[in-house]
């Protein structure tokens, strides 16, 4: 079953180890058809080099597993809370990537101080609240995405227009329209978040990128008149007076 959508989130996790986003075992890509509902995520604990696509799990969004002999990455939970929460959303990554989880560590927001960080985040990178004792305690995985659905919602954010978060504490999370999607945004928030820290050393008193920039930058790729790539929009780019 979902032999296609297997196929995409191996080949998604195999690109955490390529990208230089994980050590080990660390980092997990799960993708979601949704119109059967089911997810595919990759197995706890398998190194990627061993890594085959007969080893992935298909869960329900509730957990249930539906096809699979090996248990399921341990934050199972914290994608099938996202995915209920947000439609919009096909493919989840978790790394422990390590300036994106340096950001995390210190609890604190990237900001978006150049057009790299606007072509893909509209906005700061937000952070969430720790979480509480009895919540790591009672529902660890969970909870972890409920917090970042709290933030979310809390904030207004668009998941579209701001794919990724810091767990204060933890690490990030990204997504997008599908797993392929969601590592590239992943590949993304490390180079911002390396970016945003080297700069703010040589410049504490950086400010953010000016607004009527931060919305060239993310609009020219991702709004309704996107002229980026190859999109035959109506709009073109001013080439001439
Ligand atoms: O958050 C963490 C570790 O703190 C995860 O990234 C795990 O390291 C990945 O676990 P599995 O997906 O292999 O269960």
């Amino acid at each position: 079953m979902l032999e296609k959508l297997k196929q995409e989130v191996l080949e998604a996790n195999l690109m955490l180890p390529q990208h230089n986003l994980v050590t080990f075992t660390w980092g997990n890509v799960s993708g979601i058809d949704r119109e059967s509902k089911l997810v595919v995520i990759k197995p706890s604990g398998v190194p990627y080099d061993k890594l085959k696509v007969e080893d992935l799990v298909v869960t329900d969004l509730d957990g249930n597993i539906v096809e699979g002999d090996l248990n399921p990455s341990s934050d199972t939970a914290t994608h099938l809370a996202l995915y209920r929460a947000f439609p919009e959303i096909g493919g989840i990554v978790h790394t422990h990537s390590p300036w994106a989880t340096s950001w995390a560590q210190a609890g604190r927001r990237i900001p978006a101080l150049g057009t790299t960080h606007a072509d893909y985040f509209y906005g700061e990178v937000p952070c969430t609240r720790k979480l509480t004792e009895d919540e790591v305690n009672r529902a660890y995985e969970l909870e972890t995405g409920n917090v970042i659905i709290e933030t979310v919602r809390n904030e207004g954010i668009d998941p579209k227009a701001l794919p990724g978060i810091l767990v204060t504490g933890h690490a990030p999370f990204c997504w997008g329209k599908d797993a392929d999607n969601a590592v590239h945004n992943a590949v993304v928030l490390e180079e911002v978040a390396k970016m945003a820290l080297h700069t703010l050393q040589l410049n504490p008193g950086v400010e953010w990128i000016d607004q009527y920039l931060l919305d060239k930058h993310y609009l020219r790729k991702h709004g309704a008149n996107a002229y980026y790539g190859q999109n035959k929009a109506e709009t073109k780019q001013e080439t001439s007076n």
